[in-house]
């Protein structure tokens, strides 16, 4: 199957090799299209364009860093928008509020085009080894022709109904992780200032009740100052930040969310929105300088 694959930061030049090595025909296309050249060595064809993708392939994949970029690939000049027709799939992975969501999704549907949100859980690693969990919602015929495609990214794929239920889906889980993120990080430098060694307490996290991959996984790189960007924390605040809109709009009361919030902020006003979200650590740090 020809597939077109839209972006190529962190996520898609991870998934779209995988396509690759798994035998599709892939087109790339990125804003900067210098970052084709790696897939191209791998065998990837080039797409000067959004629409030049769309065009070649039958179905076009998108990872994008936010919903003014998801926005920009579809409805800007030289745009999905210019080549998608009733023949042709787009699927939208990026993270992005539902309200974008149904903006693209109706486009492409008033072209006769089919659309699938599908944004993924999972980081770098996972994209890398296939290892996603995909959550697609929208078109039910156009998720079933991409279940091949699905297999190969993730290790699970849910379809959960009308388009914004993959959206929403995606923000809760990360707002989940933030909070998680920033009550781990409290506790590594309570360890640490209290006179406790933090290597034990990731030991005995390790052991309890809520061991999880995300603290086994950052914990030892956080303990180094080390945060290689695998999810950067300019993202992770994005979701968090329109969870919380989520949250707004039906009422649901998230003080522990806005708080986290907070501290994605304060990071990315500290210049750390590019490095890994377990770099908000760093806010935590501070304070305790300051006070
Ligand atoms: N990294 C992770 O662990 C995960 C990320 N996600 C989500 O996936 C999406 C991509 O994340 P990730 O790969 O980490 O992000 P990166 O920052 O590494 O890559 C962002 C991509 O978006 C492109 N882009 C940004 N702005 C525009 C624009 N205005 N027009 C066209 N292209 C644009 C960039 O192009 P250019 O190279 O030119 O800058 C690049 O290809 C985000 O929505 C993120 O929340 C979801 C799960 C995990
Ligand atoms: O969106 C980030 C992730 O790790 O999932």
């Amino acid at each position: 199957m020809d597939v077109g694959f839209l972006g190529l930061g962190i996520m898609g030049k991870a998934m779209s090799m995988n396509l690759l090595k798994n035998g599709f025909k892939v087109t790339v296309w990125n804003r900067t299209l210098s970052k084709c050249n790696e897939l191209v060595a791998h065998g990837a064809s080039v797409g000067q364009t959004p629409a030049e993708v769309v065009k070649k392939c039958k179905i076009t994949i998108a990872i994008l860093s936010d919903p003014a970029a998801a926005l920009s690939v579809v409805f800007d000049k030289d745009g999905v928008l210019e080549e998608i027709c009733s023949s042709k799939g787009y699927i939208d992975m990026s993270t992005v509020d539902p309200e974008t969501s149904c903006k693209i999704s109706e486009a492409i549907t008033s072209k006769g085009g089919h659309f699938l949100e599908a944004p993924v859980s999972g980081s770098k690693q996972p994209a890398e080894t296939g290892q996603l969990v995909i959550l697609a919602a929208g078109e039910k015929a156009l998720y079933e022709e991409a279940v091949p495609v699905f297999d190969v990214l993730g290790k699970k794929s849910f379809f959960l109904g009308q388009i914004g239920n993959g959206a929403k889906m995606k923000l809760v889980v990360n707002m989940i992780m933030g909070s998680m993120m920033n009550a781990f990080s409290e506790g590594l430098v309570l360890a640490e200032r209290s006179g406790l060694n933090p290597h034990n307490l990731l030991d005995v996290l390790d052991l309890g009740g809520i061991a999880n991959p995300m603290f086994r996984g950052k914990g030892p790189a956080m303990l180094q100052d080390n945060y290689s960007p695998a999810f950067p924390l300019k993202h992770q605040q994005k979701d968090v930040r329109l969870a919380l809109a989520l949250g707004d709009e039906n009422a649901v009361s998230m003080p522990v969310a806005a708080a986290a919030n907070e501290a994605f902020k304060k990071a990315r006003n500290m210049g750390l929105g590019d490095l890994d979200f377990s770099a908000v650590v760093e806010t935590v740090k501070v304070l305790k300088h300051s006070s």
